[in-house]
């Protein structure tokens, strides 16, 4: 899958855009270390470089930029505020997005780069007109068919998490991180190593239902395990959310399936499997 790549200087830069196919759609995301609403946008855009398999030529090349160390070429895509989101195919600006606005982003990308699988689209009957944007990476790909698991980087999201993160700050994030897949999994460990049955049960169902899904750890940071309890009004993992608002737990998962057997197809990207 693809990555955020940084990208620490001019030449580094100049290089790696000579190097790319004429339809490869650039990706760039300038920032700078000190402004909070970057953190978000970085797991954002990690998320959604995920979801864009390598391929070559490559369809989509996501880079990131410190704004303040590379001023020329900010100076050069108009960069004036963080975080600032500019997309480019062949040399040619395609859009720019000012601000965190994390639906902009998803939106405009998948606009110029298309869907990053061929079975996405908007799924019939889904709640709202947001694509499913964060695409499939199959991971525990076995003989049963994968499902479709996107991992948010909890790593960048943990990275800028200090004791000093003030409460406002961190609800901001988690904000952005329950919207950063259409249907999104707070879980204990991975899909592939759940560390928790209740964990496990909800990959299995999502599993089976062919849903494809974004997730995040919340083994790997400590803020976001507790605070989502108190944002979500929720004490306990897993958490399934739904377009950004919550569902609830396995409990309530396997309630709402059995009053409504469809109630997850709407965001299945694949044929459930068997498992
Ligand atoms: N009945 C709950 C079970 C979930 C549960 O009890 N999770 C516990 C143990 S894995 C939990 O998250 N505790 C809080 C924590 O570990 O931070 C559900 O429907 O999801």
């Amino acid at each position: 899958m693809s990555t955020l790549q940084e990208i620490t200087s001019e030449s580094e830069f100049s290089t790696h855009i000579s190097s790319l196919a004429p339809s490869t759609v650039l990706v760039l995301y300038f920032h700078t270390p000190w402004a909070a609403p970057c953190t978000q946008m970085r797991t954002i855009l990690s998320t959604l470089a995920a979801g864009y398999p390598v391929t070559s030529p490559p369809t989509t090349s996501f880079i990131s930029i410190n704004a303040e160390e590379l001023p020329d070429v900010s100076e050069e895509y108009d960069v004036t505020a963080v975080p600032f989101v500019v997309l480019v195919k062949n040399k040619e600006l395609l859009e720019s997005i000012s601000g965190s606005d994390a639906i902009k982003v998803r939106d405009a990308i998948e606009r110029h780069a298309g869907q990053p699988s061929s079975s996405s689209g908007t799924p019939a009957g889904a709640k709202s007109t947001i694509p499913p944007v964060l695409n499939a990476t199959p991971r525990d790909s076995g003989a049963s068919g994968a499902a479709t698991e996107n991992p948010v980087d909890s790593s960048a999201a943990a990275a800028t998490t200090t004791p000093q993160e003030s409460k406002e700050a961190l609800f901001a994030r988690l904000a952005e991180l329950v919207k950063a897949a259409p249907v999104m999994l707070f879980m204990k460990g991975s899909p592939s190593s759940p560390q928790c049955g209740f964990s496990r049960q909800l990959v299995a169902i999502l599993r089976e239902n062919g849903v494809k899904y974004g997730f995040f750890n919340i083994l790997a940071d400590e803020d976001v395990r507790q605070g989502l309890k108190e944002f979500a009004e929720w004490p306990t993992f897993p958490q399934l959310w739904v377009q950004g608002e919550l569902v609830g737990g396995l409990d309530i998962v396997k309630e709402e399936i059995e009053a409504d057997p469809d109630f997850l197809k709407a965001y299945a990207v694949q044929q459930p499997s068997a498992a």
